[in-house]
């Protein structure tokens, strides 16, 4: 078995204008999903995931490249649940030049799905990591980090950034602006994390930003002062201003809820946070449901967010220096 780990990751800032060009800056954090694979005598592709589980069932998909896959849950399910394992197996058979390689694949994750942790990224990489080693090919860091975001741009219907698959690939706190990725220095961060249970559908989300931004020019106006945030949040964080990143990041919430993208648990978790005085807070990722990133250095802000109805998880993140992570 040839087993790969990456790191899930929150956004300080950017998401989904980052889509159109602008600059995002993710982080990664110290929770992971790890993948081993076992090559198998056929083509076959058999995806175990104990994670995974979507309104009450957990699916196990067993494929194969020409065939249906062997499930008994409605095949709408099983391809929201898998379309990134299979997609980035996809991506291993043609870098590698296997096309006929199959694989049992066991995931493991501590990030919750679709909840703007970056779990798929986290998934991808550690995916096409362990299955390019598992057939004798190395991929760098860059190479890998390119994979894992040619699977997101299919799974999305190309629309998708580089930033989370750049960001699970090499840990830390990275810029992405298009295809111009780098490593950025972050100071400690008090990051507070608050989880509503939910989820966004990522895809789905993406493709409203698009289509508002295409009918309406203050939603594109609003996309590219997304962008003049994370511009200034760049000064603020090489400056270690953790006040000035609180107060960027509310006002990045405040435009994303103009985008459409947050919702009712994400503003009662980033109103809870606020009133206990966190330094900011904003939701994390593609929105819908799912989870806030809140500064605060004291205990308040986990103590409301603890207390609140409607918020099921409550951690503080650690910056994750590692990014993918070579287990054996
Ligand atoms: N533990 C897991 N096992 C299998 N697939 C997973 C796992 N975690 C995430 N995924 C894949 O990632 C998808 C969620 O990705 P996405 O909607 O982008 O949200 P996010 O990246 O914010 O978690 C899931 O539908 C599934 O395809
Ligand atoms: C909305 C977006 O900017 C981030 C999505 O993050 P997540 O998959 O929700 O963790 C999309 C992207 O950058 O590909
Ligand atoms: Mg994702």
């Amino acid at each position: 078995m040839t087993r790969s780990s990456a790191p899930g990751k929150i956004y300080l800032f950017g998401e989904h204008a980052v889509v159109y060009g602008e600059p995002a800056v993710p982080c990664a954090i110290e929770r992971r999903a790890r993948v081993g694979v076992e090559p198998r005598d056929d083509a076959t592709l058999r995806v175990h995931s104990d994670d995974l589980s979507l309104d009450g069932f957990t699916v196990e998909y067993a494929g194969s490249t020409d065939g249906k896959p062997d499930i008994d849950v409605a095949e709408s399910l099983v391809d929201a649940a898998m379309g990134y394992v299979d997609e980035a197996i996809a991506q291993v058979r043609e870098v590698t030049g296997e096309p006929d390689a199959g694989f049992d694949v066991t995931i493991e994750s501590d990030i919750p799905l679709g909840a703007g942790l970056g779990s798929s990224a986290a998934v991808v990489v550690a995916a096409v990591d362990a299955a390019t080693r598992a057939l004798g090919v190395e991929l760098s860091t860059a190479e890998l980090a390119e994979r894992a975001y040619q699977t997101e741009l299919a799974v999305q219907e190309g629309q998708a950034s580089r930033a989370d698959t750049f960001c699970s690939a090499t840990g830390g706190a990275v810029r992405v602006e298009g295809s111009d990725c780098r490593a950025i220095d972050a100071p400690d961060l008090p990051l507070v994390i608050g989880f509503d249970g939910g989820a966004g559908d990522t895809g789905a989300l993406v493709a409203g930003v698009r289509q508002l931004r295409d009918e309406y020019s203050f939603a594109a106006d609003t996309v590219a002062s997304i962008g003049d945030i994370v511009r200034q949040g760049e000064t603020a964080l090489a400056d270690g201003d953790v006040a000035e990143l609180g107060r960027l990041m509310d006002f990045n919430h405040g435009l994303l809820s103009a985008l459409g993208v947050s919702g009712r648990s994400l503003d009662s978790m980033v109103w809870a946070a606020r009133e206990a005085g966190a330094l900011g807070a904003k939701l994390t990722g593609a929105g819908g449901g799912g989870c806030i990133v809140a500064l605060d250095p004291t205990p308040e802000t986990e103590t409301a967010l603890r207390y609140l109805p409607g918020c099921e998880d409550v951690f503080r993140a650690e910056l994750a220096d590692e990014g993918v992570r070579r287990l054996e």
